[in-house]
């Protein structure tokens, strides 16, 4: 059997391990210029469901929306790096890897935001 798979792993402390997370983030929002976008649609999303008041249920169902776009993206933003790591020349399975992570923050925001258009106006016609 492996020596890692029978050693007791080591668990860094949980505050390095924030300090890790957050420090991830900083460094994608720094290099992505799409998580500057997503992330200006997600406080103009808040926004305007607090003026158009819609019910704390929906505004629950629009933070995860948005944390599960964010988080696709900051995922795909990881594959990126992996792929860029792996190989810097232009490769049909690095191209295949990338548009395919691309593909799955594409579909989420497509069903994001078709959810919140249903929110929207469901909440503007119950007025
Ligand atoms: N090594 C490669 N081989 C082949 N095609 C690649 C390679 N690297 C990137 N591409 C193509 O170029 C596109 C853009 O790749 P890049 O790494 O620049 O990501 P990006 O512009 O930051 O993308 P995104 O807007 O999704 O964050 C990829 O989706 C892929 O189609």
């Amino acid at each position: 059997m492996a020596k890692y798979q029978i050693e007791k792993r080591r668990h860094k402390r949980l505050s390095k391990s924030f300090g890790d997370a957050i420090s991830g983030f900083w460094l994608a929002f720094r290099q992505e210029r799409n998580i500057h976008i997503q992330l200006s649609a997600a406080v103009i999303v808040i926004i305007f469901s607090l003026i158009i008041h819609i019910s704390r249920t929906d505004m629950m169902i629009v933070i995860i929306l948005i944390g599960g776009v964010i988080s696709l993206e900051l995922m795909n933003t990881a594959l990126e790096r992996v792929v860029d790591l792996v190989t810097r020349e232009r490769h049909p399975m690095a191209k295949a890897a990338k548009d395919t992570a691309a593909a799955a923050v594409w579909w989420f925001s497509v069903i994001a935001a078709l959810i919140y258009a249903y929110i929207v106006a469901g909440t503007l016609l119950l007025k």
